[in-house]
Order: structure tokens, then C-alpha cells, then sequence
């Protein structure tokens, strides 16, 4: 189909709405197995940002994947458009100024490498929740686990479905870090990235 689309340069720039904030704009992208404390850390640090007058948003897996995404499987190909669709999502959130903080199992390098290429020049900060599955398991808060092993879940990240692990984040949180540790980790990293004015 051929298309007649023609971009408007609108005055107002992404710089303009930083500084009326007060802050630089970020992607904060938690990544890790179902269980691993994404949707905890995300939430603690957001109540810290909140705190300091840090804009924010948080998207996350459960909650975008009843909406935004909604119909989209856990096949290698669904999960790569539901961080897609994120990525597209965080663009524009970034462009108004926020902080971002997603949530996702995004167990697939070339997607989360697929996200961070598109927010450029925006910077994206990958936080590895390095949780075991061993960990996850006990958790298993949802009960996931449990219906993998009765083998009513067929594609559960970590059992049978990959989960390729990030081999240079920029944080990494292990299963030893409480909540309140892997904040102060995450706001010690980012701190001189928000240029707080
Ligand atoms: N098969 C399978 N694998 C992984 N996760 C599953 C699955 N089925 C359902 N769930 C629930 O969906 C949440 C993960 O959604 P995401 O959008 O983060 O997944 S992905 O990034 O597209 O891989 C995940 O949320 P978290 O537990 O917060 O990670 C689960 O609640
Ligand atoms: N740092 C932590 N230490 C101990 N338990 C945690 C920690 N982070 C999360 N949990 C617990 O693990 C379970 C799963 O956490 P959640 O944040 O929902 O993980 P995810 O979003 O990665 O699926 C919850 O019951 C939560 O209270």
C-alpha cells in the first residue's frame, strides 16, 4: 500500500519538556524470569523517584498484556511484538519526558537489543533480576510453575521455554537483594544519568 505521510516538526522539543521536569528522560527495563521481583523492584523504585519529584511511568507485563497487547501469546514471535509494541510505547513516554520503568520477562536478546536501538538516542538502562529458577519456583506465586509441571503451561520461561540470560546489564540484581537493596543499587546507577536540575 502506498502511503503519503509526511512528519510534522513540531517546536516544542523532547529537551524543552526535560527541562520544564526537571530531569532527563530514562528507560529503565527490568528483565527476568516470572518470579524474579520485576514488578517489586519496579514498584519500590518508583515510590523512591516518586519521592524525589521524578516523573514516572511503569508498564508492565501483566498489566500491558491485558490491554495494549492483548491476544498476544507466548510464541517467540507474540513476545517479540509485545516488546515491540513496548518499545514503540516507551518511545513516546520518553518523548515526554518521563522515566520509564518496564517490566518484562523479554527473554530474547535481539528484542531487548530491538529496544534499546529504538529509544536512541534516549539512554536505556537494562536491569537483570538474576533470580533462579530454583527461587522462582518457591515463589511461584501464580501458581505457574506448578501448572508447567503438570505440563498445562506449555511454554513457561526458564522450563520449557529460553530465557537468554543479558551478558553486559547495566545492573544486575541477584535473589540475595531485598527490594529495598536493589533500589538503592538501581538509584545509585542512575542518579547523574537524570541530571536533576
Ligand atoms: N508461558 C509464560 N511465560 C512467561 N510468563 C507467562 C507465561 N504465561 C503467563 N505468563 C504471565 O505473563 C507475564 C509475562 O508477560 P511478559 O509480557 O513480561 O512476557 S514476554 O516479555 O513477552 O516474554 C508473567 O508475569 P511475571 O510473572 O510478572 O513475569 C506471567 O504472569
Ligand atoms: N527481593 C525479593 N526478595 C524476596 N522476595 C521477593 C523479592 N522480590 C519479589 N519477591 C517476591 O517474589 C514474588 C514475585 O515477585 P514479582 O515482583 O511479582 O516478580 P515478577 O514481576 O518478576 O514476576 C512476590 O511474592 C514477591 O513478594
Amino acid at each position: 500500500m502506498e502511503q503519503h505521510i509526511f512528519p510534522y516538526n513540531f517546536k516544542i522539543t523532547q529537551e524543552d519538556r526535560n527541562l520544564l521536569n526537571g530531569h532527563r528522560s530514562l528507560l529503565i527495563w527490568f528483565t527476568g524470569l516470572s518470579g524474579s521481583g520485576k514488578s517489586t523492584v519496579a514498584d519500590a523504585l518508583e515510590q523512591k523517584l516518586n519521592s524525589e519529584k521524578i516523573r514516572t511511568i511503569i508498564l508492565d507485563g501483566d498489566n500491558i498484556r491485558g490491554r495494549l497487547c492483548k491476544g498476544l501469546d507466548f510464541s517467540a514471535e507474540a513476545r517479540s511484538e509485545n516488546v515491540r509494541r513496548v518499545a514503540e510505547t516507551a518511545n513516546l513516554l520518553l518523548q515526554s519526558g518521563v522515566v520509564v520503568l518496564a517490566s518484562f520477562v523479554s527473554p530474547y536478546k535481539k528484542d531487548r537489543e530491538y529496544v534499546e536501538k529504538t529509544i536512541k538516542p534516549n539512554i536505556f538502562v537494562e536491569v537483570y533480576m538474576n533470580t533462579s529458577l530454583e527461587i522462582c519456583k518457591k515463589r511461584d506465586q501464580k501458581g505457574l510453575y506448578k501448572m508447567a509441571e503438570k505440563g498445562e503451561i506449555k511454554n513457561l520461561t526458564g522450563v520449557n521455554a529460553p530465557y537468554e540470560a543479558p551478558e553486559n546489564a547495566d545492573i544486575e540484581i541477584t535473589e540475595n537483594d531485598s527490594a529495598e537493596e536493589a533500589v538503592a543499587k538501581i538509584y545509585l546507577e542512575i542518579k547523574d544519568q537524570l541530571e536533576l536540575k
